[in-house]
């Protein structure tokens, strides 16, 4: 069983403009809403290719919910009273080029975890696999995914974790199982420029002698980089005509998720997070690539060990 927990859900407006002008008036060429936030994009992932999750997470409107409801995806979130945040994203035809405008997300308490975690309790079986995923509300305190890690690792549950910043920071002192930073992450965590495979490998191998069993580098274009206690390995990106790219990084999570959970070898699991997160990002907002598109496009991925 997966559970995506998403703690700040968010409804992402994409708006696309042609030649965006800054301090001027902008004509919205079209426009379109879909139920956002990390992890809840994870379980439209896991969804497209043909899996199953529970998404659950703190929410405050039923836009999600019935969103959810449509594609047939299993949910059981906590109910707040701030509403669910908008996320802007306006992507530009002339530059190709994104612009996320996201707000913070409503107040929320840790008595909300606490309802949180024991929902995660009813909904997991033995060594089910919980992604924590995304920005949680200012309210929160910075170390609320190191404290649900350490909880939920006492149930002997598998945590994949994919945060920024102080959370990512501080989570890390959990020990989840997985990460899946960005280059960008990691650049802040290190506080240095990670340009090069070397400094990629190290900056892996600095967080697997912490404890981290897997540790997955989204590269953006230029790919993946992967790394265990045994093994390297680079990950050719797959050329696509680019969309948009948000959410591929929640595309690269989805499809390991579920290629963990049908008990994929490491190179099938590899490729099909590079042809899955590829296919993220040509298709418009959030929305998943098909499973058939993957399938056939996933056999093109080089993986190269190291
Ligand atoms: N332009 C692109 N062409 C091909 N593949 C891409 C491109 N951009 C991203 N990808 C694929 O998507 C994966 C994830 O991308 P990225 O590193 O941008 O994630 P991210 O920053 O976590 O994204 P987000 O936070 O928006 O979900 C990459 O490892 C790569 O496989
Ligand atoms: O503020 P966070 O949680 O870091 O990011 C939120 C978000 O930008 O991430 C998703 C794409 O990855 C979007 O659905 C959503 O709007």
């Amino acid at each position: 069983m997966i559970i995506t927990v998403t703690l700040n859900p968010a409804i992402d407006k994409t708006i696309e403009i042609d030649g965006l002008t800054q301090g001027g008036l902008n004509k919205v060429v079209c426009s379109n809403t879909d139920p956002g936030g990390k992890g809840i994009n994870v379980s439209k992932v896991i969804k497209s290719l043909g899996g199953e999750s529970m998404a659950t997470g703190l929410l405050g409107s039923s836009y999600i919910e019935n969103a959810l409801n449509k594609v047939g995806i299993s949910h059981d979130f906590v109910r707040i009273s701030g509403e669910t945040r908008t996320n802007l994203k306006v992507f530009d035809r002339r530059t190709g080029e994104t612009t996320e405008i996201n707000e913070s997300g409503p107040e929320v308490s840790m008595q909300d975890i606490d309802c949180l975690y024991e929902k995660i309790i009813t909904h997991a079986t033995a060594g089910s696999l919980i992604i924590l995923s995304g920005s949680a509300p200012k309210s929160l305190p910075r170390d609320v995914y190191k404290t649900l890690i350490q909880k939920l690792k006492e149930k002997a549950l598998k945590i994949f974790l994919d945060a920024e910043g102080d959370l990512f920071r501080q989570a890390l002192e959990g020990k989840p199982h997985i990460i899946k930073p960005n280059r960008h992450e990691l650049e802040l965590y290190f506080e240095r420029k990670l340009d090069t495979r070397t400094s990629l490998r190290e900056a892996s191998q600095h967080f697997i002698e912490r404890g981290i069993e897997k540790v997955f580098i989204s590269l953006g274009a230029e790919g993946a980089f992967y790394s265990d206690s045994k093994r390297s390995y680079y990950l050719n990106p797959l050329q696509v005509k680019a969309h948009s790219s948000v959410g591929a990084g929640d595309a690269f999570v989805g499809a390991v998720a579920y290629a963990l959970e049908n008990q994929y070898g490491l190179e099938k699991l590899l490729k099909m997070a590079v042809a899955t997160s590829a296919g993220a990002v040509m298709t418009v907002g959030t929305k998943p690539m098909d499973s058939i598109w993957v399938l056939k496009n996933m056999e093109h991925v080089v993986v190269t060990a190291l």
